[in-house]
């Protein structure tokens, strides 16, 4: 998108959501620079009536009238427009991030995880809360300048065209002194925003709840802080030296010309005004009110350039996700999936050398239970994510109820997972469950089955107010839990989806081995219901063996596939991997 319609963006995206407060705001902002004019005008006349009282008495009150409607209607505009602009901001605020947040979750999971990504999702963001109100503002400030400097020129004109090009060539050089600082500043910025992310990164690490255990042992306070401590002082010292090279630099020479400028512009025009006829006190008041006023607007708008390019870096990543939104590939939505079939599948992770998983061939039938086993980095969690439909393949063929999956990119209506990385919602247990299948209406008691089976109700049936009470460390009054309660909520809210297939990606890290030979018991359950394919990713190969089918991973590869028997019978890794597991035991 080109750079210089961002803002004819903004102002087209503001009339379209709130057409009537944007309208209202450019019009105070026309009204203000046509008042601007109209009182050096009006001054003018007076300082001429003041020269000469004779008989000009009645003008004289009617130009005063004029003034103080002038500046009544000036003073109303100020008033005016900071309100409808805050209204508008409020308003186009919650617009804005609901049209960034459908956008970002249209944005493939594969492309959300890389730091790029996450970077431009934090610069729109930045835009909306930060830049969005400044680039209103300058918008604003443009209108009012453009009608001010316009309608000035067109008054000073009447008494020699050389004012306005007066007022324009001393205020073009520092225009562009203002530019070029804006740019370096902008630059500065840019280069400074990875390092300014790693420094948050830093303090939160330093002042989250989650890592305070391991700082205390590890003793990482100091660490942290001294790194953190050297990139905000580089970053410091940076801006320093802009300031001192290109702020301070520029100022002076600013200082300078202007002033110059103004003494040889008022010079001249006392000179070319005491050669004519037309010579007055008021049209000399005009002429070096106007050439001042045309200087500021001119050197305003420049000014106003910071705020633009602010809002031109960080509004770009915006208006790019909402355009993205538009010109998205659909996705292929399926409610009941029968069948899912890999075809010489493979996948490589943005920025990767190496494919993580290569010429994956499978297929997998409604009431059907596999198991994912293989070593650490193997690629299950990521085949596991394809089969979700969370990533589409690099390569290779998608086929769901023996279709073929264009662009691959996949969708379901209604899955169930659990994740090795679940999410603990810090609401209540009712929500931390419900959430499993959210679109349908509650089931009271599914949920309380689904809390039975995960072993979550033991320990919500104690809780204040069972199932609503409010857990974590965000709301009042809420109850903390431990790791292993949060899985079971985790757990119990896979438990309670519906849906044709079910994913548990090795969920048992927190659970005492009693939950934990109980919940696999219920895996088996789960992953049998009528009209569903479930999939189980485990590194302990005993619970695999009630799969149908075991499938054993090795570097991005299907090595083995078959049952536990036929497995067991081959003698090959899927034996050996359980062989060391059993000894393990049973020594
Ligand atoms: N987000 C990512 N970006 C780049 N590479 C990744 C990413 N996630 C995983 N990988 C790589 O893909 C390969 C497979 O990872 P995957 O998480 O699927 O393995 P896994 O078998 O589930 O491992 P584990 O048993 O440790 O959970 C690994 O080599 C890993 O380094």
């Amino acid at each position: 998108m080109k750079k210089r319609w961002i803002l004819g963006r903004l102002i087209k995206y503001c009339f379209n959501n709130n057409g009537f407060a944007m309208g209202s705001m450019i019009l105070a902002s026309i009204l203000l620079g046509i008042l601007s004019v109209l009182q050096i005008w009006i001054v003018g006349q007076i300082v001429n009536g003041l020269g000469s009282l004779s008989g000009q008495r009645k003008e004289l009150i009617l130009y005063m009238i004029m003034l103080l409607v002038c500046l009544l209607l000036w003073k109303i505009c100020f008033i005016l427009i900071p309100y409808v602009r805050n209204n508008l901001v409020s308003k186009m605020k919650i617009r804005m991030q609901k049209d960034l947040i459908e956008s970002v979750n249209k944005i493939p999971v594969i492309q959300q995880e890389i730091n790029e990504t996450q970077m431009k999702i934090g610069r729109a963001f930045d835009f909306i809360n930060n830049h969005f109100e400044t680039s209103l503002i300058s918008i604003q400030v443009y209108i009012s300048s453009i009608i001010s400097v316009v309608s000035i020129s067109i008054l000073l004109a009447r008494y020699s065209w050389v004012f306005p090009v007066i007022a324009t060539l001393t205020a073009i050089p520092i225009i562009f002194i203002r530019l070029k600082q804006d740019k370096k500043m902008h630059e500065m910025y840019k280069k400074q925003y990875p390092n300014n992310q790693l420094a948050d990164y830093y303090l939160g690490t330093l002042t989250k709840k989650d890592s305070l255990l391991e700082l205390m042992v590890f003793q990482l306070r100091s660490h942290f802080l001294s790194r953190y401590l050297k990139l905000t002082k580089d970053n410091v010292q940076e801006r320093t030296r802009y300031f001192v090279r290109h702020s301070c630099r520029g100022g002076l020479l600013e200082a300078i010309w202007l002033t110059a400028g103004n003494v040889l512009s008022i010079g001249w025009a006392i000179i070319l005004l005491s050669q004519t006829s037309r010579f007055s006190l008021g049209v000399l008041a005009i002429v070096i009110r106007g050439i001042t006023t045309a200087q500021d607007d001119i050197i305003g708008f420049a000014f106003n350039s910071k705020n633009i390019y602010q809002a031109t870096f960080y509004g770009e990543d915006f208006w790019e996700m909402i355009y993205k939104r538009k010109s998205e590939v659909p996705r292929y939505k399926y409610s009941k999936v029968k069948s899912i079939e890999l075809r010489h599948v493979g996948f490589r992770y943005p920025h990767q050398q190496e494919n993580s998983l290569s010429d994956i061939n499978l297929i997998l039938h409604t009431d059907e239970t596999m198991g994912i086993v293989g070593e650490n980095g193997s690629g299950k969690s990521t085949i596991s994510k394809i089969l979700l439909g969370i990533y589409q393949p690099t390569e290779g063929e998608i086929l769901v109820n023996g279709h073929k999956i264009e662009n691959l990119n996949l969708l379901y209506e209604d899955v169930g997972a659990v994740f090795q990385d679940y999410v603990n919602y810090q609401l209540t247990p009712r929500e931390n469950i419900r959430f499993g299948s959210l679109k349908d209406k509650e089931r009271k008691k599914a949920i309380i089955a689904a809390a039975r089976k995960s072993g979550a109700h033991t320990f919500v049936k104690d809780l204040k107010k069972q199932y609503d009470t409010p857990i974590g460390t965000l709301l009042d009054n809420a109850t903390h839990l431990s790791g292993g309660q949060w899985q079971r909520l985790a757990v119990a809210r896979g438990f309670y989806s519906k849906g044709s297939m079910i994913v548990l990606d090795e969920p048992n890290s927190n659970l005492d081995p009693k939950m934990e030979a109980a919940l696999y018991e219920e895996y088996k359950n789960i992953m049998n219901e009528k009209n569903r394919i479930g999939i189980l990713v485990s590194h302990r190969l005993g619970s695999t063996r009630a799969c149908d089918r075991i499938i054993v991973m090795n570097q991005g590869r299907i090595v083995e596939d078959g049952s536990f028997e036929q497995l067991m019978n081959a003698h090959g890794k899927y034996s050996h991997m359980y062989q060391v597991q059993a000894e393990w035991y049973t020594e």
